[in-house]
């Protein structure tokens, strides 16, 4: 785990950013990685000694690996990842534009227990637009893996400023590990804060307005 760690400060290393994943991975299908987790999940819950006749049981084992594929890490599959399309800053804004409070729902790899928080990213145009939107879904791709919780704020950051073609791209990711609220500790209340300041946002005064921005309570009506 600390090696993990170590690379996190090394922007120039593509591999402190990549999600370690082995050779070939990417050359099965979905239908074969749901066969195999289908029998790894039927493994333990045998071994837990749980009856798999049970009619509530039986089909757990392929829920668990439909789930696992298609949905929870769905962001493993280089194909899913949204196509982040950009268009000329035709109206010539010049200020950051902010997304905020992006719902994260991930998978923290140590434990493969929920991380559930909010995802902030901002960016300054330097000639191209992304659609709003398409901040939300790099944000839920990349939560659609197993993950600790820097990694994924420098992916976002990294992928939109490969479709920007600016540094200057902010995200801040407040969340909650279940690991550490519901099992071990069990500290309910405490939540995990992670960020990553791109070119300008390096910037003190650019990066404090970012920063009150995203603290702006948002209301509409009652
Ligand atoms: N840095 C970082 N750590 C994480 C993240 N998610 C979980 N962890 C931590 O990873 C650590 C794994 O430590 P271990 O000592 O191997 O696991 P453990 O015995 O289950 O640890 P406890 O949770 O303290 O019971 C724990 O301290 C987790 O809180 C994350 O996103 N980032
Ligand atoms: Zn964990």
């Amino acid at each position: 785990m600390d090696e993990l760690y170590e690379n996190v400060g090394d922007a120039h290393l593509s591999s402190s950013t990549d999600t370690p994943m082995l050779p070939g991975a990417f050359d099965k299908s979905d239908d074969d990685k749901m066969q195999a987790i289908e029998e790894h999940v039927k493994g333990i819950m045998e071994t837990l000694g749980l009856d798999l006749e049970d009619d509530s049981l039986r089909g757990t084992p392929r829920r668990v690996a439909k789930m696992f594929v298609k949905e929870t890490f769905g962001g493993l599959d280089p194909k899913r990842m949204p196509n982040l399309s950009t268009f000329d800053n035709s109206y010539q804004y010049g200020e950051m534009l902010i997304e905020k409070n992006i719902t994260v729902y991930s998978t923290c790899e140590h434990h493969l227990l929920p991380i559930v928080g909010r995802a902030h990213v901002g960016y300054i145009s330097n000639g191209k637009v992304v659609g709003l939107s398409k901040m939300n879904r790099i944000v839920d791709y990349y939560a659609k893996r197993p993950q600790v919780q820097e990694r994924m704020t420098r992916q976002v950051v990294k992928a939109l400023q490969a479709a920007l073609g600016t540094e200057d791209v902010a995200c801040v990711i407040d969340a909650k590990h279940l690991c550490v609220n519901s099992r071990g500790i069990r500290d309910i209340e405490s939540s995990t804060i992670t960020a990553e300041y791109g070119g300008k946002f390096k910037d003190e005064k650019v990066r404090r307005e970012f920063l009150d921005f995203i603290r702006m309570e948002t209301s509409f009506g009652a």
